[in-house]
């Protein structure tokens, strides 16, 4: 291990930080990383537990690392042997079979029951394997070509693109089940809500070291977008060389967000957003598989056996939860879990007491359905009324109830040109570096950016003339019959002799439309003007 080293015969863990003995780093780094294992949570608080309390008496300086999953090489697994890219789902052992399977030693054992609890369904629920994965059947389905690079487990770098809870992390920690199974590779998780390009540079410095042993390290970088260009300049020499494989996720569009030499590096998987049926369909399998409930149709018949002193919820329930949740699987299995540990074995859980019990959420904010265009049409009419204060109001609620911020900055732009236009030009040069600002510090810290901005264009002066004449200019254009006129002799430019004789650019001069005795619109329109003087007090 290079780097770290210290006078004495200490070296820190790359993955820890912690220091070790010399000859201890080597069989310690690969414990560390396994003990970091994306997919065997439950049990890492416990034998991360273990390794602390040995570690206690060897460790000078105890460092938390910000490196919160890292996976291991050919690391043994608490899961049944097979293979992550195919093996049928059926076959996949639930949450609580992980559990019962688990044969470390009893003390052990306790602890992970108490992790067990804290364990959200939407996590216990995380596709393991291809088959897992419902919906997203085009980009990476049975048939797709990300599919059958998967099952011959090879990984490409690539950027998951897609919108909140639909599968990207599911995705990586499918890949990451791979890696485990592949001695040659090895699977790094760091998400850049929580980690920085110091981390990114020492998971570089540990693959550069496992690429001696001839392990490839895949690195899953979570919310990609959140670092700016520069930042993710870091990756593109590891990228390049082949050190390490990179596998981004992000909620916004890459062309947008990602650094174009990143981009031209990785291939872009678009994930859609899951469908109701979807939704429903995991939601159903959830239930199932943990026993959570039992489900019954229209009629009341039970639709799945399940042990008696379980509390009963409705089909129609259930697809109400899909419907809300907007696409996205985590907020569905979220809302789920809540409404059945409210409900108590016999009851009836009808849609009624769903929609009563489960409050007005950010779930219930419709990213793309009516709710999302009428509040940033409220933004907007505000704006144009010059209502300030409910200009703040739509802006602040918009993000509150989960819009994107450069969604709603973007619509700023618009409208201090649309409304604010030539009234006040400056107000443009601000509503774009709003839009900067957001995408530069991202959410939270650019709501009030937003409010700020919003409350500027309400408060400034209206002029919508440009953009009525552009609008007339438009639509002149749009109604023009034949071809459309020549750009006349005298306003082209005449770079050959051959273009002066054919009289290109005669008479041209630079004077004022006033004195330069010239037109300057095309033949038959010299009399056209797109303005008028009403739009100007507008
Ligand atoms: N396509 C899917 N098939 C099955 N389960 C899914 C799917 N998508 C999401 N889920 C469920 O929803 C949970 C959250 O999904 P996941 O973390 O993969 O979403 P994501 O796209 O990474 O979202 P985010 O951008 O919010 O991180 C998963 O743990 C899983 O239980
Ligand atoms: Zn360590």
């Amino acid at each position: 291990m290079e780097g770290g080293e210290t006078e004495t015969n200490f070296v820190s863990c790359p993955v820890c930080n912690r220091e070790y003995d010399k000859n201890m780093i080597e069989k310690h780094v690969d414990k560390c990383i396994f003990l970091n294992t994306l997919s065997s949570n439950t049990k890492r608080s416990a034998s991360h537990l273990e390794e602390s309390s040995i570690q206690q008496k060897k460790v000078k300086v105890e460092k938390k690392s910000p490196i919160s999953n890292i996976q291991p090489s050919k690391a043994k697994t608490t899961q049944p042997k097979k293979s992550p890219a195919s093996g049928p789902s059926k076959g996949r052992a639930s949450f609580h079979e992980l559990q019962t399977d688990d044969s470390e030693s009893t003390n052990m054992k306790s602890t992970t029951k108490t992790s067990v609890k804290s364990i959200p369904l939407a996590e216990s629920m995380r596709p393991n394997c291809l088959e897992d994965i419902v919906g997203q059947m085009e980009s990476f389905g049975a048939g797709s070509m990300l599919y059958s690079m998967l099952i011959k487990s090879k990984i490409p770098n690539m950027i998951l693109w897609g919108p909140p809870g639909c599968g990207k992390t599911s995705l990586a920690n499918v890949v990451a089940n791979i890696c485990k199974e592949q001695p040659n590779l090895r699977f790094v998780k760091l998400s850049a809500t929580m980690s920085g390009i110091n981390d990114v540079k020492e998971v570089v410095k540990v693959a550069k070291n496992e690429a001696q042993f001839k392990r490839q390290t895949v690195l899953f970088m979570d919310e990609i977008h959140r670092f700016n260009k520069l930042q993710q300049d870091t990756f593109l020499p590891h990228v390049e060389n082949g050190t390490i494989t990179l596998i981004g996720a992000t909620t916004e569009n890459p062309s947008f967000s990602l650094n174009n030499a990143l981009l031209s590096r990785c291939r872009v998987v678009v994930l859609s957003k899951l469908s109701v049926d979807d939704v429903t369909q995991i939601l159903q399998r959830a239930i199932l598989r943990n026993d959570l409930a039992i489900i019954i149709d229209n009629s009341n018949k039970e639709v799945n056996g399940g042990v008696q002193k379980r509390c009963r919820i409705s089909l129609e329930s259930i697809r109400w939860l899909a419907e809300v949740s907007d696409g996205d699987a985590r907020v569905a299995l979220s809302a789920l879990e809540l409404t059945l540990a409210a409900g108590t074995p016999d009851t009836v859980i009808s849609l009624e007491d769903l929609k009563n019990g489960i409050k007005r959420t950010h779930m219930l904010y419709d990213r793309t359905g009516e709710e999302h265009y009428n509040i940033i049409s409220a933004m907007h009419k505000s704006i144009r009324a010059g209502d300030d204060n409910a200009a703040l109001y739509w802006s602040t609620r918009a993000l509150h109830g989960g819009e994107d911020p450069l969604y709603v900055a973007r619509r700023l732009v618009r409208a201090a040109c649309e409304d604010i236009g030539l009234a006040d030009p400056n107000a443009l040069v601000e509503a774009v570096a709003c839009l900067q600002g957001c995408q530069l510090i991202g959410m939270p810290e650019c709501d009030v950016l937003v409010a700020q901005c919003a409350v500027r264009l309400a408060r400034a002066d209206k002029s919508r003339e440009v953009y009525k004449a552009m609008t007339r200019v438009q639509k002149a254009l749009k109604e023009a019959r034949g071809p459309l006129p020549s750009v006349p002799l005298h306003l082209r430019n005449a770079p050959t002799k051959l273009m002066k004789d054919l009289g290109y650019a005669k008479g041209y001069n630079l004077h004022h439309k006033d004195v330069s005795g010239l037109t300057y619109m095309p033949e038959g329109m010299e009399n056209e003007n797109f303005f008028r003087k009403e739009d100007i007090c507008n």
